[in-house]
């Protein structure tokens, strides 16, 4: 049996300082990806449990010593969160990969520490801000400031439970605000522990719950509707997002939102190959293409395609993929057997749509003990119409198509030809043409000769279908906060 860890664990609500079962005592169960075994029995909020925590956090905010305090006092103890998250990193990378399926190392290299940094960010940056002030000569004087909104609902995806979690769980507390967090059904392990984690650093009871369960007619749909929800930052899928917003109409919550992407990844024929192919094989396959940012459509200039197919080909097939635990593993399985049907749905879609396959696209070769996991190869297709369901939809999995183009016009027509516009990869060693690429692909990011580097400084988030809002740096601080102007009369 591997080296997966197999203690089966009770994952409860955390209310108001403590962890409570369901109202009702009901559990979901959540499953290994790598082996379908049961990992945890999980409590599902109720209304009335719901209920609970949103009002505690409205109590919390409105009552507790949480928003009043110093901001250097406030910081100090969202430091210690990061902190925390940092000793205790190995166990958390390890309850990612069960919970996720994604490489334990990548885990503990890569999204744990940004789960830490997320917080000490924002303590930091917020510790930072100044204020302004607008003389109007020397009669009046405004000065502004910038409050906490109040209650948030932070809604999170399975990719990176932690990670993206803590991403809004930073602003949101640096400025003032009580949280209600609802991480998604399928990884709840890490996010759960946020909990212990917050009463540990000593922020007071009410300002961080945790709830769990599903979206519709559940948690989810709970807490978007809840009278004492003021904000609901939201990432997931666009689909959800407009269901969330509908229902945070009614009691006009302030919504921030990063949804889904198709992220052309541009390769001019100039391009460094020997960087270019590396990156766009993590930008296909990390996190087993289960990224909002996965480069999925890679655009490849004609002249050079027989050339990046073959090198990309040979890196696809050196990816190690298998136990999530061991520290060899490069890609493991998709996060349940729901999203692989939805996932090798695809094959049936690329074969019909006459794409070529060049690698990939069955189970892989695993030992025994991994054979019941949702495991796919790293697939490679290459598909000329760009309006093919491969090219336009969104996978969410280790399945990559390439596009090839003849000219820089061409490849911004198929880059901007979709949906989405979360963000957008161009490989090219002319400067010129890396600012007009960067310019004319209508995307929230571009990155240039390299992929997922972020600065927590700069703004984050989608154009078109791929989101609402932007967070990162004073984004973040803005949408977490209600801009108050005060003026005096000075005479
Ligand atoms: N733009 C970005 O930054 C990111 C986007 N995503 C997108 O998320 C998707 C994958 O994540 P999933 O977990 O499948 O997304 P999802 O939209 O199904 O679920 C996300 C969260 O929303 C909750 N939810 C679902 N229905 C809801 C409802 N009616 N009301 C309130 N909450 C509800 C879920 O329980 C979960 O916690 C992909 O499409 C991916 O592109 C994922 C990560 C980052
Ligand atoms: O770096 C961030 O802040 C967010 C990254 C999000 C993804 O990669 C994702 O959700 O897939």
């Amino acid at each position: 049996m591997g080296n997966i860890q197999t203690e089966v664990k009770e994952v409860k609500l955390f209310i108001d300082g403590e962890y409570v079962e369901s109202s009702t005592n009901s559990t979901f169960e959540v499953k290994n990806p790598a082996t379908q075994e049961v990992i945890a029995h999980v409590h599902e909020a109720t209304n009335e449990d719901v209920d609970r925590a949103c009002r505690a956090a409205r109590r919390a905010f409105e009552e507790g010593p949480w928003r009043k305090m110093t901001v250097a006092e406030r910081c100090g103890k969202i430091r210690r969160m990061a902190e925390i998250i940092i000793e205790r990193k190995e166990e958390l990378a390890r309850l990612e990969a069960l919970d996720v399926g994604k490489p334990y190392h990548v885990a503990l290299e890569r999204e744990i520490p940004r789960a830490a940094h997320n917080l000490s960010f924002f303590a930091d940056f917020m510790e930072k801000q100044g204020g302004e002030v607008y003389p109007m000569e020397d009669e009046y004087l405004n000065y502004t400031r910038y409050e906490p909104v109040g209650v948030a609902a932070l809604i999170t995806p399975w990719n990176l439970p932690l990670m993206l979690t803590t991403w809004k769980l930073g602003p949101c507390l640096a400025t003032g605000n009580t949280a209600v967090i609802k991480p998604a059904e399928m990884t709840p392990l890490t996010v759960s522990l946020l909990g212990e984690i917050a009463k540990e650093a000593g922020i007071p009871d009410g300002v961080v719950n945790v709830v769990q369960g599903f979206g519709a007619d559940s948690a989810g749909e709970f807490m978007t509707t809840h009278p004492d929800v003021d904000l609901i930052s939201f990432t997931g899928e666009t689909t959800t997002g407009k269901g969330i917003m509908k229902n945070g109409a009614d009691s006009l919550k302030r919504v921030s939102f990063e949804l889904g992407g198709k992220a052309a990844n541009i390769i001019f024929e100039d391009a460094n190959l020997d960087k270019a192919i590396p990156v766009s094989i993590q930008a296909a396959f990390m996190n087993s293409g289960q990224v909002c940012l996965a480069g999925s459509r890679i655009l490849v200039q004609r002249s050079i395609m027989d050339e990046f197919v073959d090198r990309f080909k040979k890196a696809a097939s050196e990816l190690k993929v298998g136990d999530p635990q061991d520290v060899s593993t490069n890609m493991g399985p998709v996060v349940s057997e729901e999203h692989y049907n939805k996932v090798t749905s695809y094959l049936d879609i690329a074969n019909d749509e006459n794409s070529t396959l060049v690698y990939g696209g069955k189970r892989p070769d695993l030992p025994d003990y991994l054979q019941d996991g949702y495991y796919l190869e790293p697939t490679i297709y290459i598909q000329e119409d760009p309006n093919a369901r491969i090219c336009q939809e969104e996978i969410f999995g280790p399945v990559v198509t390439l596009i090839p183009f003849d000219t820089e016009e061409e490849a911004l027509e198929i880059a901007n030809n979709t949906e989405y516009g979360l963000n957008g990869v161009v490989w090219t060693d002319n400067l010129q043409r890396a600012h007009r690429i960067s310019h004319n692909v209508r995307a929230g990011t571009i990155w240039v000769n390299c992929w997922f580097v972020r600065d927590l400084r700069a703004p984050f988030g989608g154009f078109k279908k791929s989101g609402i809002g932007r967070e990162g740096g004073h984004h973040s601080l803005e949408f977490f906060t209600e801009a108050k102007n005060i003026c005096i009369a000075l005479k």
